[in-house]
């Protein structure tokens, strides 16, 4: 499953929780898979594929009513504002929770990482993507 669309602004406070998420201006909300936290391949303006955490859903933790699909792309930091992003799904990680905290939210996101790492060092070269 692939989400495609420039990265526009969202809430402003991704990077405040340690992870700063670009939210995909989706053009086909029909390719928006089922809420969620995903692994997934990041790749901006035709460039490389880089690994992502994808969360899909109405960040439900601050109440938000709009539901968004924005992507924390592991070991980068770069500006990525208008730029074109495809977002290709590799599996589901878990589904969307509303937390009690901001500070639960962010354990569980840490925990996201290191599962999502688990993941990629289990594919291994030359499995399918
Ligand atoms: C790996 C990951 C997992 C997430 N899981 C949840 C979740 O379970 N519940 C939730 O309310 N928001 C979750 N979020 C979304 C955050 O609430 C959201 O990224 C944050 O509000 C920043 O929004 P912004 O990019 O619009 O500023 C997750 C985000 C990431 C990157
Ligand atoms: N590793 C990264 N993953 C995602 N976005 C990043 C990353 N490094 C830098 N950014 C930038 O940070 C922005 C997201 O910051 P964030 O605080 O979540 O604000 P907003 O939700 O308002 O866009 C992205 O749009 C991108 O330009």
């Amino acid at each position: 499953m692939t989400i495609k669309g420039p990265v526009v602004t969202g809430a402003g406070r991704g990077r405040d929780l340690g992870f700063p998420t670009a939210n995909i201006g989706v053009e086909d909300e029909a390719s928006i898979p089922a809420d969620g936290v995903y692994l997934a391949w990041f790749a901006l303006d035709g460039g490389p594929d880089r690994a992502a955490l994808l969360s899909v859903g109405t960040n439900p933790t601050f109440d938000g009513d709009r539901r968004t699909a924005e992507a924390y792309v592991l070991d980068v930091d770069e500006d990525m504002y208008s730029r074109h992003a495809q977002v290709r799904i590799v599996t589901l990680i878990r589904g969307q929770i509303k937390f009690d905290s901001i500070d639960a939210l962010i354990t569980q996101m840490q925990a996201d990482e290191r599962r999502g790492r688990e993941l990629l060092a289990g594919l291994g070269d030359g499995e399918p993507r």
